[in-house]
């Protein structure tokens, strides 16, 4: 079954029309990257998906549910989870604090958790930190566990808002410019990370700019222009795509 349907999808702003009657699906399993000009709708088109933002139009089902407008933490329950262009972790917490902020029913610090704390809910706490420790541990972030995330390098943050969004145990990762302003040895590092993890049953959507990396990373390519879906393919179909040659990728 198709894990991502996204069909017919419409957003404006004002007069300008962003994202105009998109629809493309993601395999289970697939890693399908979404590329397209600045201003194509790439973005608005993540938006929509994760209702960070409305819909005018069209439907988004994941996993078999109409999941349209259904907020992030839904969506997250569900399995669906997305990154965000410009890490959101938070600068005045610890890279561990960050990574228990993402846990489900995270039980919180609060002087009043404490009222009515339950077994259960220590162990769950216990189990998300020691979650916590393990994604970090991957990601060769664990020495810097103590740290504030403000002291962690661009590509430091990018390894953090994946493993922070791993803490979520989902089934799709929708990515947004994962190697943006990332050095090119830790992208290499990131896309030995995404193949692992694909390797191991996640499916992925990814926004790129860098379509050298973006075009050995995944299975198929969705081309946005000016808000509509210009053609879809394998990277190869893509590349030699005499429309997206002229409205992307330059003669
Ligand atoms: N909140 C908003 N208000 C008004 N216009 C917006 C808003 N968000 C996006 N737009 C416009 O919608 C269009 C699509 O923008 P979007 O950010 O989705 O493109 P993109 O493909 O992600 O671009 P980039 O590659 O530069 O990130 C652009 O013309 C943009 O200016």
């Amino acid at each position: 079954m198709t894990l991502l349907t996204v069909d017919g999808v419409r957003r404006t702003f004002g007069s300008l029309v962003a994202v105009d009657d998109v629809s493309f699906a993601v395999e289970p399993g697939e890693i399908v990257g979404l590329i397209g000009p600045n201003g194509a709708g790439k973005t608005t088109t993540f938006n929509c998906i994760s209702s960070v933002i409305g819909t005018d139009a069209g439907t988004v089902r994941f996993d078999g549910a109409d999941v349209t407008g259904l907020p992030p933490h839904a969506l997250a329950r569900r399995g669906l989870v997305r990154t965000f262009q410009r890490t959101r972790e938070l600068e005045t917490l610890t890279v561990e604090e960050n990574m228990l902020l993402a846990a489900p029913d995270q039980p919180g610090e609060r002087a009043w958790h404490a009222v009515g704390r339950t077994d259960r809910s220590e162990r769950r706490e216990q189990a998300a930190r020691e979650r916590a420790m393990e994604l970090l541990s991957v990601f060769e972030l664990e020495s810097m566990v103590d740290e504030y995330a403000a002291t962690l390098s661009g590509g430091q943050r990018k390894l953090l808002e994946l493993a922070r969004s791993l803490m979520l145990d989902p089934a799709m990762l929708m990515l947004d410019e994962p190697f943006a302003g990332v050095n090119p040895s830790l992208t290499t590092e990131l896309v030995a990370h995404i193949e692992a993890l694909n390797a191991a049953g996640l499916t992925l959507l990814v926004i790129e700019h860098e379509l050298e990396t973006l075009t050995e990373l995944v299975d198929r390519l969705v081309v946005l222009a000016d808000g509509r879906v210009l053609a879809a393919g394998t990277p190869t179909e893509i590349m030699n795509n005499d429309e997206v040659i002229d409205a992307y990728l330059g003669g």
